[in-house]
């Protein structure tokens, strides 16, 4: 469904002369209905990546196309397309409004009537497993597991094909992350669309990925369906972070 081809991304530092290669040479293909993890360490590129993916930046080389138009950059693809949700949710939500105003947002700016938009809120409070009593409440008043959901509920308002999580579940307890894990495995089944799931975290993704790359200093380590990775990594930086799991 969407192709990143030999995709770059580098800064030039401050320090002259110097560049920073954030994202260097980097190939991957995210299939319709899946979920796909995205791993690294901090620094590895990892949202460097989903920016360029959802548009955010342009790469320095290299090509971000969707595949049922290979020939269409990602720049020209419906603004609905893409949904992105990042880990702070406070940095996404006006503290001075309602959460009915915050998910109805993208579809009033759409010129959805604001009746309609506030009762599809509640439908998508509902898709988030929130009850509708939330509608009222200023985001001082939700905890960060219902604050993400209510980020999620917002990006499902354009019912996008492609929800980029960059670090969602980072923030949270075990409890609540397993919750939104489980979340986001139901809104792939039941809404049809692709999951890009950022993490620095692997053993979050067993049973809950399709495909996952490993990515050290801006290059793919190794990719492959989950199950064959965790079992049989390849590269010895996928074989160190799974031996540091038992450890932790
Ligand atoms: N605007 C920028 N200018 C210069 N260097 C940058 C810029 N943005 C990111 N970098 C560098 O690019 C590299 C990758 O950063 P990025 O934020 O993508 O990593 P990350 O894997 O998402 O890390 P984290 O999990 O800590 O957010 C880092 O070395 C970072 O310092």
């Amino acid at each position: 469904m969407l192709r990143v081809e030999k995709v770059s991304k580098h800064y030039a530092n401050s320090v002259k002369g110097q560049i920073t290669k954030a994202v260097d040479d980097v190939s991957l293909t995210l299939r319709q209905n899946e979920i796909f993890a995205l791993i690294g360490e901090s620094g590895s590129g990892k949202s460097t990546l989903a920016e360029l993916i959802v548009g955010l930046q342009q790469p320095t080389s290299g090509s971000i196309t969707w595949a049922e138009h290979l020939q269409v950059p990602i720049t020209d693809r419906p603004a609905s397309f893409i949904q992105l949700v990042f880990q702070n949710p406070d940095r996404s939500m006006n503290p001075y409004w309602r959460v009915k105003d915050i998910i109805s947002e993208p579809l009033r700016l759409s010129k959805y009537p604001k009746k309609k938009a506030y009762s599809k809120a509640e439908e998508l409070l509902e898709k988030v497993m929130l009850s509708a009593d939330f509608m009222d409440r200023y985001p001082a008043e939700c905890s960060g597991g219902q604050k993400q959901r209510i980020a999620v509920a917002r990006a499902l308002s354009m019912s996008p094909s492609l929800l980029v999580a960059d670090e969602i579940t980072s923030a949270l307890d075990p409890t609540i992350e397993n919750e939104m894990l489980q979340l986001l495995l139901s809104l792939k089944r039941s809404e049809g669309m692709s999951i890009l799931y950022i993490t620095h975290r692997l053993d979050t993704i067993s049973g809950f990925a399709d495909h996952v790359a490993v990515m050290k200093n801006g290059v793919i380590q190794e990719a492959g369906d989950t199950k064959t990775m965790l079992s049989d990594p390849k590269s010895d930086y996928t074989k160190a972070l799974l031996r540091s799991l038992y450890y932790t």
